[in-house]
């Protein structure tokens, strides 16, 4: 793993976003400072435009930076007292789920999945077991060689999901994922998801439009500004 240990930092764990700026052509967006624990899941709201996403993209490290892009960013993003900064996104172990669940559709749900795992894990039966093993737990056993298109909504969102899990992260990063589910539905997903956050210890920051997602959420709410 090719994670820069930043000597400035705490051996804390959860993720820290030490005096994170985000600027847009000069105008500024984003200023926060907050430590998320493991299994700590905090809301971010704010209006629209006030640069929520830009800031989970810049977590993951797929802001468009620099003077072309408009995007100047400051402070530090640290995951388990690790800094982030310079890493490629491959190697920050973030995990985002978005409105959109984005699963490719010329393949299975088994072949969906099998693209997260990581690559350290090379045996075929090994690949194929945590496959079956994590939809499973999302009660979607037997579904491996579904094709996404045939699947509910909610299947969907489960599926989507398991392949972040699947990718073994260390922070979680939800951008609107329950907007495009009808109520109960969002009900169900929103318990479920958070469920599986808190079980893996995961810090979690979402972005919503919606209080009922930060009310279920049951933690701190906050403004990116
Ligand atoms: N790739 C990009 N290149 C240039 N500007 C961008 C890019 N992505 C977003 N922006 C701009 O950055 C600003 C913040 O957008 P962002 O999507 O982060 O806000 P948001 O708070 O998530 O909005 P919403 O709640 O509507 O989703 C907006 O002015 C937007 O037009």
């Amino acid at each position: 793993m090719s994670r820069i240990l930043n000597p400035d930092s705490t051996t804390s764990s959860g993720l820290e976003l030490r005096r994170v700026s985000i600027r847009l052509n000069g105008r500024g967006l984003v200023d926060i400072d907050i430590v998320i624990k493991p299994g700590e899941i905090v809301t971010l709201m704010g209006p629209s435009g006030s640069g929520k996403s830009s800031l989970l993209a810049h977590i993951c490290g797929t802001l468009p930076s620099g003077r072309a892009a408009g995007f100047e960013v400051g402070g530090q993003v640290v995951l388990n007292g690790m800094s982030l900064d310079g890493l490629a996104p491959q190697d920050r172990h973030v995990g985002i789920l978005f409105q959109d669940d984005l699963l490719f559709p010329h393949l299975s749900v088994g072949g969906n999945l099998a693209f997260a795992l990581p690559s350290t894990i090379r045996g075929r039966d090994e690949r194929r077991q945590r496959i079956d093993e994590a939809l499973e737990s999302a009660g979607l056993g037997g579904f491996t060689d579904r094709d996404p298109a045939t699947l509910s909504g909610g299947q969907r969102a489960r599926v989507a999901l398991m392949r972040v899990l699947l990718s073994e992260p260390d922070a979680l990063l939800l951008d609107e994922p329950f907007s495009k589910l009808d109520t109960e539905l969002r009900d169900q997903i929103r318990t479920f998801v958070f469920d599986q956050a808190r079980l893996r210890g995961l810090p979690t920051l979402m972005v919503t439009h919606d209080p009922e997602d930060g009310a279920a959420a049951g933690g701190r709410i906050v403004n990116p500004v």
